[in-house]
């Protein structure tokens, strides 16, 4: 039987420093072309924070997700790490929820309690279990040895 995990708190102090990273990047972001600029920030279980904005191309599929970088700079500092957070910022009317390849990108790290949290500049975070994001996920599991038989 599964049992439900119950997500792990964050702290008003840490969520802070995790939105300060992600608005940080939203100065970085490359986006002329969609006028859209993101930012992410992830925090890992020891509590170390990676950022990434999105990095668009004039060959439009060629473009990265801030999901992507951010992930990307986690790997290329640490290697794989289990993921307590994610926070996406962005500059819209509404709160950005993680994009379909971006939830994808996210299963791969993420700890079996993580938040997404996602917020405009002026607006108050918004919060959901990443498990309520990509229910039913496809992950390394359906990999394992024997999967397919
Ligand atoms: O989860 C998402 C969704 C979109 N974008 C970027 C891609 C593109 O540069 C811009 C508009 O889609 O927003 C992200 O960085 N993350």
């Amino acid at each position: 039987m599964n049992t439900p995990l119950i997500a792990s708190e964050i702290s008003e102090a840490v969520l802070a420093q995790l939105r300060k990273a992600a608005e940080e990047m939203l100065q970085r972001a490359y986006a002329p072309y969609s006028h859209f600029p993101v930012g992410a920030a992830l925090l890992t279980g020891s509590g170390r924070i990676f950022q990434g904005c999105n990095i668009e191309n004039a060959a439009y599929p060629s473009g990265l997700c801030a999901e992507a970088v951010a992930i990307g700079q986690m790997i290329a500092t640490l290697g794989s790490r289990p993921i307590r957070a994610a926070y996406i910022a962005c500059k819209g009317h509404s709160p950005a929820w993680p994009c379909g390849s971006c939830r994808q990108r996210l299963n791969e790290f993420a700890s079996p309690t993580m938040w997404v949290y996602t917020a405009t500049l002026a607006g108050s975070p918004q919060r959901m279990a990443f498990s309520d994001l990509l229910p039913n996920s496809f992950g390394a599991m359906n990999l394992q040895k024997g999967g397919c038989q």
